[in-house]
């Protein structure tokens, strides 16, 4: 049965002064789908995040989302997606439920649909035990479910996440990855995330585009990906290093990046 197409993206550009962030880059991605944006820092992945969600303005090219134009109904996207952005999106000081009943306010649910809501994404994110407990007492985990569970209060046609498990230990990430394969095969999200990431990738996403310096050096499955390279023992490292030039290692332990990261999240959660 031939798919929908949930997002089309059509030669969107974006320039930031000299840097041209973005430059022309094309591609669709199919309802129920879990689309991965791959690349080295600075590629352009979370412009084009950003572009998709209509947080910044686009410069050249066309994006729908849900049948809908970024461009001259962002309103109605707005409606469709749900954004989990790179920084935390969280108050440390309210408990899960509180900050999960202020978004439940954002997204305009009537007073009636808000608990009967917040319940369901409480259990389906599996936090209804530490719903009336502080976020700042929450492991880094917990933290990103509630985020998601945020994003995703109005069911969402499509759900973006940039760097969904940055920052977390191995047992953490996968419970998001079960969280997100949950969705999508249960709820019917289409689901596009950036990674560094490579087992992320190749474990979650059906198709990835591998961008670099804000254009697309290729884009499929990681089967076609490791076709085109030639080398058909190519790992998920070598697949991203043959298209990206470089091993893309930035998730590494004390990397300075993560670091900063993690500090900034601590810092705001009092
Ligand atoms: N608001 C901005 N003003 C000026 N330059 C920007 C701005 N946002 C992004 N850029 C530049 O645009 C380019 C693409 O950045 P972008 O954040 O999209 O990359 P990325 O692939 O998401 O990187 P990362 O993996 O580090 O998140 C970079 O050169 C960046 O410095």
């Amino acid at each position: 049965m031939q798919k929908n197409i949930a997002v089309r993206v059509e030669h969107l550009s974006k320039r930031f002064g000299e840097v041209q962030a973005v430059h022309d880059i094309s591609f669709d991605v199919l309802e129920g789908e879990c689309f991965g944006l791959l690349g080295p820092n600075g590629a352009g992945k979370s412009t084009t995040i950003k572009m998709m969600t209509t947080l910044l303005s686009i410069d050249e090219g066309v994006i729908e989302i849900a049948g809908h134009s970024v461009q001259k109904h962002p309103t109605h996207v707005r409606e469709s997606i749900g954004y989990v952005p790179q920084m935390l999106s969280v108050d440390g000081t309210l408990t899960g439920y509180e900050n999960l009943l202020i978004f439940s306010k954002l997204y305009g649910l009537r007073r009636k649909e808000r608990e009967e809501r917040i319940a369901q994404i409480l259990s389906l994110i599996g936090l209804e035990e530490a719903a009336d407990r502080q976020v700042k007492t929450y492991s880094g985990g917990m933290i990103r479910k509630l985020e998601i569970g945020q994003a995703i209060l109005h069911y969402p046609k499509v759900l973006f996440l940039d760097e969904p498990t940055v920052g977390l230990d191995p047992v953490a990430r996968r419970g998001i990855w079960e969280h997100i394969e949950k969705l999508r095969q249960e709820h019917h999200m289409t689901v596009i995330l950036t990674t560094h990431y490579m087992d992320e990738a190749e474990s979650l996403c059906s198709r990835i585009a591998i961008m670099n310096k804000g254009q697309i050096a290729a884009l499929g499955t990681v089967e076609e990906l490791r076709e085109k390279t030639g080398n058909p023992e190519a790992s998920m490292d070598d697949i991203f290093a043959h298209f990206a030039g470089q091993i893309d290692n930035q998730n590494q332990e004390g990397e300075f990046r993560n670091v900063f990261r993690n500090r900034r999240t601590a810092k705001r959660l009092g």
